[in-house]
């Protein structure tokens, strides 16, 4: 089986990835090897190719026949031990081919140790991408990726110089003419020694980016998929899997370093503008915030352009390009509560709309929570159905133990939504909707809640224009046009968008009223559904009384 030259000669065939073929001449140190040649089944169906051709030394050909089948030993290799104990178990036996011998003058040439490595592969590209040595232009092996053939073999490696791939040489060849080749999948059911799994904050899209080293190796998502994280070595690239379809990939993606690097710019710009407008306008107090909040939900100008002015300064530790948050699993049991459907959006984007379309479809299903008042109840008013009747030091007390979502006081009396109110329409088995300012997330941010975030956010302006023609819009100011409140929406919902939105689990575009409530109650009606439920990571050490000045989870 040895062939001159070589000590060592294996045949691996697991099952899913081919064949690999191995000769090297015993000094293989990784600064000493070599690729010299790759090969790819041409049959459709064959699993191992019948010919396998060696390039020695960029010059010369060596031909050699294979015969089916192959040595089929199911293992994946990893080298260099299993490598050396699949090669004495092959080596027991005569297995065809042999390999013919290697020209003398070839290994007297070059002081470097020869490997020849074929992988004959199904479907599967190798797995790797490449790169241009600037010093000695020759091509050479820039990444192995997770789960692809070359990472399973084993025997390709970082910095390994590339001769050819299925009997073409790469000489002269351009590594944009070589890439098509090396796109990596992996193996559904593939075991990483990494892996995170994550929901991506942001869209990406390899074709729209320059920076990325391989677009055909790259992993494209939408905002608000699940992937799993399989390496993260490298500060800019790391490598991921689409989560739930059995054709996983292994592709590359931006790291959270690179894409907060890449997104800084944005984001300055974006706080620079909130400042510029929130000087523009002179009543951005109430036109931007949730107008149907009587309690507070308001801000006042003035924090607003501190806040404006503290991210510009980057001292907003909230402020952070979207990335990727960290998730678990959660298979929600039938008995458990349903989880807390939390709708945002800026003032008058279509949120009571929803929420009042949702409740009317099906009024055995969604609900709302029900006030907390300090205020005597009136006559045809019912303690529990209207408001939670208390006395103040009830109020205040529920106010010092962190007990409400929001409150205020209004004509000297107090209202608010607590969380109790919250907790029973869950324990009634209600799906409870709350239409709350994104800032109030935080305090149901919980696993006890497990809270979907919907925001509802304004289509473009001209769309905007249209679709109210019809609607009344209540300007704060006498003098204020609709128009203006269409551009502060705009602008409130780009702020929230930046500021919270690695909490929204969805977003719906409110552009026809109609094709919106479908999409959001389609949407609720896959929740329903969902046999996994992928919640942040953090929720599963968090409890209801924590402080949740932070996100921990997000990565
Ligand atoms: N897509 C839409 N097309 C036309 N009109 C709409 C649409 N969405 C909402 N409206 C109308 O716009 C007005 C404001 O909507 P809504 O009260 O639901 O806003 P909101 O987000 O709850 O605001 P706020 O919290 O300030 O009350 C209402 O008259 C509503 O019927």
């Amino acid at each position: 089986m040895n062939s001159p030259g070589s000590d060592a000669v294996s045949y691996i065939s697991p099952e899913k990835c081919g064949a690999v073929l191995t000769c090297n001449t015993g000094r293989n140190t990784a600064s000493q090897r070599k690729i010299l040649s790759i090969m790819f089944p041409r049959g459709k169906d064959s699993r191992c190719s019948d010919s396998f051709i060696a390039s020695m030394h960029q010059l010369k050909i060596v031909h050699m026949q294979m015969h089916q089948p192959m040595c089929i030993l199911n293992v994946f290799l990893s080298p260099p031990q299993s490598l050396l104990s699949v090669h004495d178990a092959v080596a027991q036996r005569d297995f065809e081919p042999t390999l013919p011998p290697i020209p003398d003058d070839v290994l007297e040439e070059d002081d470097n140790s020869v490997k020849i490595v074929s992988l004959i592969k199904t479907k599967e590209p190798l797995g790797a991408t490449i790169k241009r040595d600037e010093s000695t232009g020759a091509i050479v092996v820039a990444r192995i990726m997770r789960g692809g053939a070359a990472d399973k073999s084993g025997l390709i490696h970082e910095g390994d110089e590339l001769k050819e791939v299925n009997g073409v040489s790469l000489e002269y060849k351009k590594p944009k003419e070589i890439l098509p080749l090396l796109v990596s999948r992996a193996s559904p059911g593939q075991i990483f020694c990494f892996s995170l799994f994550v929901r991506t904050l942001f869209d990406y899209d390899p074709k729209d980016d320059p920076t990325i080293p391989c677009k055909e190796a790259a992993l494209a998502f939408k905002r608000g998929d699940v992937i799993q994280i399989v390496s993260k070595e490298e500060d800019t690239w790391w490598q991921a899997c689409r989560h739930g379809n059995g054709n996983t990939w292994a592709g590359l993606i931006p790291s959270q370093q690179l894409q907060e690097r890449s997104s800084s710019s944005a984001v300055d710009l974006t706080a620079t503008t909130l400042t510029r407008s929130l000087k523009q306008q002179n009543t951005t107090e109430t036109s931007g915030m949730r107008r149907s909040f009587r309690l507070g939900r308001r801000g006042s100008r003035a924090r607003m352009a501190a806040q404006a002015r503290r991210r510009s300064a980057g001292m907003d530790s909230l402020v952070r390009t979207p990335t990727y948050v960290e998730v678990v699993p959660y298979h929600r049991n039938p008995l458990d509560p349903h989880r807390l459907v939390v709708l945002v959006g800026p003032s008058s984007v279509g949120v009571n709309e929803l929420k009042r379309r949702l409740l009317i479809s099906d009024p055995e299903r969604y609900s709302v929570t029900v006030p907390h008042t300090t205020r005597e109840k009136r006559r045809q008013e019912k303690d529990g159905v209207d408001y939670h009747f208390v006395s103040f030091p009830v109020f205040e007390e529920d106010i010092l133990n962190h007990r409400f979502i929001e409150y205020g006081r209004y004509r000297g009396h107090y209202y608010g939504t607590n969380l109790d109110s919250v907790l029973k329409m869950m324990a009634e088995g209600k799906v409870c909707l709350l239409d709350v300012h994104p800032n109030k997330i935080k305090h149901v941010y919980t696993f006890e809640f497990k809270p979907y975030v919907v925001f509802v956010k304004p289509p473009r302006i001209e769309e905007l224009r249209l679709t109210r023609r019809r609607a009344k819009f209540i300007c704060d100011e006498e003098e204020k046009k609709p128009e203006e409140d269409f551009e502060d929406m705009i602008g409130l919902a780009e702020s929230m968008e930046s500021r919270y939105g690695h909490l929204f689990d969805k977003v719906i575009v409110n552009g026809d009223i109609a094709t919106a409530f479908r999409e959001l109650r389609a949407d609720l009606d896959e929740l329903e559904k969902a046999e996994v439920h992928w919640i942040p990571a953090e929720w599963i050490c968090s409890s209801p009384t924590r402080s949740h000045s932070d996100f921990t989870g997000w990565i």
